[in-house]
């Protein structure tokens, strides 16, 4: 039997509370995925649904965007729900850039919002059709 795809969970502060009624409403179908979430994004998801798995990797500026985007690079994921706060200024948001720019290169499916993760997740191709090894075009980089 196939491996189940893994996917990662990602909110900052002002959208954590999103992120916890995203999970509420899709509660069953998040089963049927292997879980990352970085480390209070996982943490707020473990306290609000002690039966739901995920692994938590470090806190966001303390590297856990950068550990998410190991794993794109790696084509450990197969999908990104990110939601971003648009209107704080942030201490690592190089590190938010460099996940999103990750996650394009690899044409990754990424939402970044609740709506848009709304209808990735009832999306066929997130569920173990695709996975993100492929190394793009080196052409592509070609100055
Ligand atoms: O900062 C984040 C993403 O850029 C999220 O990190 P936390 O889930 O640890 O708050």
């Amino acid at each position: 039997m196939p491996s189940k795809p893994t996917l990662a969970l990602i909110a900052h502060d002002a959208k954590k509370d999103a992120m916890v009624e995203f999970a509420r409403r899709h509660l069953d179908k998040l089963e049927d995925f292997n879980l990352v979430g970085t480390g209070t994004t996982g943490g707020r998801i473990q306290e609000a649904f002690p039966g739901l798995e995920i692994t938590r990797l470090k806190s966001g500026p303390l590297g856990g965007d950068q550990q998410i985007g190991a794993m794109i690079a790696d084509g450990k994921l197969q999908g990104l729900l990110f939601f971003v706060d648009p209107l704080s200024p942030m201490p690592h948001d190089v590190d938010v850039k460099a996940l999103m720019r990750l996650a394009l290169v690899y044409d990754l499916p990424m939402a970044l919002n609740p709506s848009t993760a709304d209808i990735l997740l009832r999306s066929a191709r997130l569920t173990g059709l695709k996975t993100s090894s492929q190394t793009p075009e080196v052409g592509t980089f070609a100055s």
